[in-house]
């Protein structure tokens, strides 16, 4: 990515994770709170927790609550730690009494308590533990993880790894178990948007058990013995791939990004791209250098060099951290998603040097967005399939509120902007039949009554209480990442937003043209059907080597349904079906739409 690679920076050092102190410890929270009221010194919290009052108990409780919320089911706690962050310890018998303290608060939340690490300070003990609510026992917390990196990185074997647990013979053994496509099998390249899972039990341990013979892994027995499931979105490193890539980053809304890069090739290829596509659609990353064992020391260095300066540039302003021990897992984990800390691994995925360090990160990150299950349902379609004896089935994401069987919602856009009653039959989570699905769950369901090809990419199948609308056009305040020359009205690229991806016309913009580096807010046409937007989502704009990321700011809104019974599509796609970068620019828009800010009311 050109604005990177201009402003890679010259700062050597990397930044040793301890200067990081665990944010997400009971600390601050209850300390606040008991700190103040209580009167109680900068090591009242880890005095507290030893033998609290009804009312302190009271307040832990509400804190912890709120912290396991917030970390979307669990959080690391801190137990020893003085109310202004720093460590003070304690003796056996007062960590002895303030652990039975916490037990009991996760007893009250239903959470499990699992010792992650104990350190010795001058006052004593200080101990990290996780706590993460239980699940019942066909739920699971659930993590995406985008998985990128150059051609060759080591990202098919890595993940064959990981969720095999068989180490690779540097010859492309572990990877023969992710390909999923004859032709991939053939040139050893990833092309498909592939899809691993990796489960942790409540003590951290993988569950994953590959079948003996076939070394098949049975997802089913994954996710019921799994209280957290990693779900690695397996993306392309080939540059001719990256259309692809592109649409997993944004379709399949990745809470984190795992960035490969083989130590001996060094930044190379399309990794800076992939860099530049997470930074820009906010996606935290992590760096695991893979082949550690066949390189080189100088090189190893040379390569940790050259990332270092560019995670610190001034275009990703990243801070980066080498993860050498538990320690610095348990700190940068506790971190990762508030901070800008940017954690890098060292790896070999031939000896299975740091592959623990790596796991038990995997096992700490927890989801990044917190759902609302009474919010109106909304989900969006990835991908469409025919099941032999089943018939049409849709994959996707929950993008908000509860879908559960035999719900009828609106599916749509057609090429009309039409939305129509469907009802959902069976749900499938992680290839396990289920009774419901909430945001920030993937899922697939089959469909009644409806054949595959009318179903694209991009669709989505939402609460009739949302009366969804298909728009046409909409406007999104861009940056322009790289463009060869400059970018002017009737400029034709591919849109990515979330899982729509289609090419759209510029009609308007604010500017007379633009260049890489350049802001503008922009209106957009979409050349071939209408499609279902929001405001405040991200795009990437992109068209061979151009690119430019945004956020969209406002959607016109044209043609849609109102109710579950009534549909009404009384526009045809003015301009015809290709319209874009044909007619003038202004006619399509001069006809009905009117760009709104927001959603706002839905048509007639
Ligand atoms: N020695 C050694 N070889 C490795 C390591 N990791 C991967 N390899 C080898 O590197 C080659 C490329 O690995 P892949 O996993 O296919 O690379 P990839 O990043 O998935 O490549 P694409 O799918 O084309 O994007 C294979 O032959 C692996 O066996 C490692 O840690 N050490």
């Amino acid at each position: 990515m050109a604005s990177l690679a201009a402003a890679e920076a010259a700062v050597e050092s990397i930044v040793p994770a301890c200067m990081f102190a665990p944010d997400r410890g009971c600390t601050d929270d209850a300390s606040g709170v008991e700190g103040s009221e209580d009167g109680e010194d900068t090591n009242g919290e880890s005095l507290v927790l030893v033998s609290p009052t009804g009312q302190q108990y009271d307040s832990l409780l509400r804190h912890l609550r709120q912290q396991v919320d917030e970390g979307c089911g669990e959080t690391i706690y801190v137990v020893g730690m003085g109310s202004d962050g720093g460590d003070y310890g304690l003796d056996a018998k007062d960590m002895e009494a303030s652990v039975a303290t916490v037990r009991s608060l996760c007893e009250q939340i239903e959470a499990d308590l699992i010792l992650l690490r104990e350190r010795m300070d001058a006052g004593g003990r200080i101990r990290d533990y996780l706590i993460r609510r239980r699940v019942g026992e066909q739920d699971f917390l659930e993590v995406r993880v985008a998985v990128v990196g150059n051609v060759d990185a080591g990202k098919s074997t890595l993940l064959g790894v990981l969720t095999h647990g068989e180490l690779d013979n540097g010859r492309g053994f572990a990877r023969q178990k992710l390909f999923r496509h004859k032709h991939e099998m053939e040139s050893g390249r990833t092309s498909s948007v592939g899809n691993d899972i990796l489960g942790f039990d409540q003590e951290g341990q993988v569950v994953n058990k590959p079948d003996s013979h076939g070394g098949g892994l049975d997802w089913t027995k994954i996710c019921e013995k799994s209280s957290k499931v990693i779900t690695f979105i397996d993306l392309a490193g080939h540059e001719k791939y990256l259309k692809t890539t592109v649409f997993g980053m944004t379709g399949h809304l990745p809470d984190f990004c795992m960035l490969m890069v083989g130590s001996n090739a060094g930044i190379v290829g399309m990794t800076k791209e992939h860099l530049g596509l997470a930074l820009a659609l906010n996606v935290p990353v992590f760096v695991v250098v893979t082949k550690i064992d066949m390189c080189p020391a100088n090189i190893l260095q040379e390569t940790l060099k050259l990332l270092q300066r560019l995670l610190k540039s001034p275009g990703c302003r990243k801070i980066p951290v080498l993860v050498q021990n538990t320690d610095d897992v348990i700190v940068t984990a506790s971190n990762f998603s508030s901070e800008r800390m940017c954690p890098i691994f060292q790896i070999s995925n031939v000896t299975g040097e740091n592959m623990e360090l790596l796991k038990m990160f995997l096992n700490l990150l927890s989801s990044r967005t917190n759902f609302n299950n009474d919010e109106p349902a909304e989900f969006q379609i990835d991908d469409t399939y025919s099941v032999p004896g089943v018939g049409t089935v849709v994959s996707g994401t929950t993008l908000r509120g509860m879908i559960r069987l035999n719900d009828t919602l609106l599916l749509g856009p057609d090429p009309l902007g039409t939305f129509i009653p469907i009802t959902v039959k069976s749900i499938h989570r992680k290839r396990m039949p289920v009774k419901e699905v909430r945001g920030g769950q993937t899922a697939s369901f089959a469909l009644k009554k409806i054949k595959r090809s009318s179903i694209r990419k991009g669709m989505v199948m939402v609460s009739p209480k949302l009366m969804p609308q298909a728009t046409w056009e909409f406007e999104a305040e861009i940056l322009v990442l790289h463009h060869p020359t400059t970018i002017s009205p009737r400029y034709q690229a591919m849109v990515h937003c979330g899982s729509i991806r289609q090419t759209a016309t510029i009609l308007t913009m604010n500017k007379d043209c633009l260049r890489t580096g350049d802001k503008a807010a922009v209106h957009f046409r979409f050349i071939k059907t209408p499609e279902y937007l929001h405001c405040d989502h991200k795009l990437v704009f992109r068209e061979g080597r151009t690119k430019a990321v945004g956020t969209i700011t406002k959607v016109a809104q044209l043609i849609g349904s109102t109710s579950a019974s009534l549909v009404v599509s009384s526009a045809a796609p003015p301009g015809g079906e290709h319209a874009g970068g044909e007619g003038p620019a202004g006619q399509a828009a001069g006809q009905q739409e009117d760009l709104q800010g927001g959603r706002g009311a839905p048509g007639e």
